[in-house]
């Protein structure tokens, strides 16, 4: 029975802190301890979802129409509980200066998962200014509607459920938007490239609408930035920083439509 236990000390100490510690220097490693075996053991003995179980965190701490304190205690969550793929802090800080700076009328965002960055931008905006942000998970959808609604932005955060593909060349018609000023990119990484091209497409962009995209190098849009380094049409610059709440390399990358 003292072999048991102290190998069961051990395996307990080596799935909380030793593979944690290790893999969080390393995006591919973090993404798939966390992404993948964390989040499906997790889910397999709670039977709940990590989305489900962020929003109780969130209803269990958060103060009520305060998107600061909805920010700090899913930051918190994620960095001391379970890892998600929110935008987290770190990025978080950089997305915040670019949206202060342009103060936008017209926000698109691709990917709302449980609305942590919808909340970030939305809480930035000035009156009569609103963020359309576009998922294509129900499940998450459901979640991101309470957390948004939490932080009390319903009226300035608009979630739109579907896919990009089928929703960006609706959007003119559909909300009445002319073009955007500010757009972040967060869906599936594969989807970046082919989405700003209808965006272009589609008319959405003008002289000057700011384009950021998270997870450029980790997981990683290599056909993306190779085209909005190279294309004359945009002004392009990468902003360094770390996947969320890990010290893996990752970043943002900022690209102004030149029209
Ligand atoms: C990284 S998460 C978004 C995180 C969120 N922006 C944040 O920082 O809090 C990516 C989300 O995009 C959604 N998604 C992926 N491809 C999509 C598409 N083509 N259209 C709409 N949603 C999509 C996924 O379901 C997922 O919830
Ligand atoms: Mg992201």
């Amino acid at each position: 029975t003292n072999h048991c236990i102290g190998l069961l000390v051990a395996l307990y100490a080596l799935c909380l802190w030793i593979i944690p510690a290790v893999v969080q220097y390393s995006g591919c490693l973090a993404l798939l301890w966390h992404d993948v075996i964390v989040e499906k053991s997790l889910d397999t003995v709670t039977r709940t979802t990590r989305p489900q179980r962020l929003l109780k965190a969130v209803q269990d701490r958060a103060i009520r129409g305060n998107p600061k304190s909805v920010i700090s205690v899913i930051d918190h969550y994620c960095r001391n509980q379970e890892w998600a793929m929110n935008v987290g802090d770190e990025k978080g800080f950089i997305l915040d200066s670019v949206v202060s700076e342009l103060n936008p009328q017209t926000v698109l965002e691709l990917g709302t998962y449980c609305g942590y960055s919808a909340v970030r931008i939305g809480r930035l905006l000035h009156s009569g200014a609103r963020l359309l942000t576009l998922e294509f998970n129900p499940d998450y959808a459901a979640v991101a509607r309470e957390v948004i609604s939490w932080a009390g932005l319903e009226n300035t955060v608009q979630l739109v459920e579907g896919a990009s593909g089928d929703w960006i060349p609706r959007l003119r018609e559909h909300f009445g938007i002319h073009t955007f000023d500010f757009i972040f990119l967060d869906h599936w990484k594969e989807g970046y490239l082919a989405d700003i091209k209808l965006l272009e497409e589609c008319r959405l962009l003008r002289k000057g609408t700011v384009l950021l995209a998270d997870n450029v190098v980790c997981p990683g849009a290599p056909d993306y930035l190779e085209y909005v380094r190279k294309s004359p049409l945009y002004d392009s610059r990468y902003f360094k920083s770390h996947l969320e709440y890990t010290k893996a390399e990752d970043g943002l990358e900022k690209s102004v439509y030149l029209g």
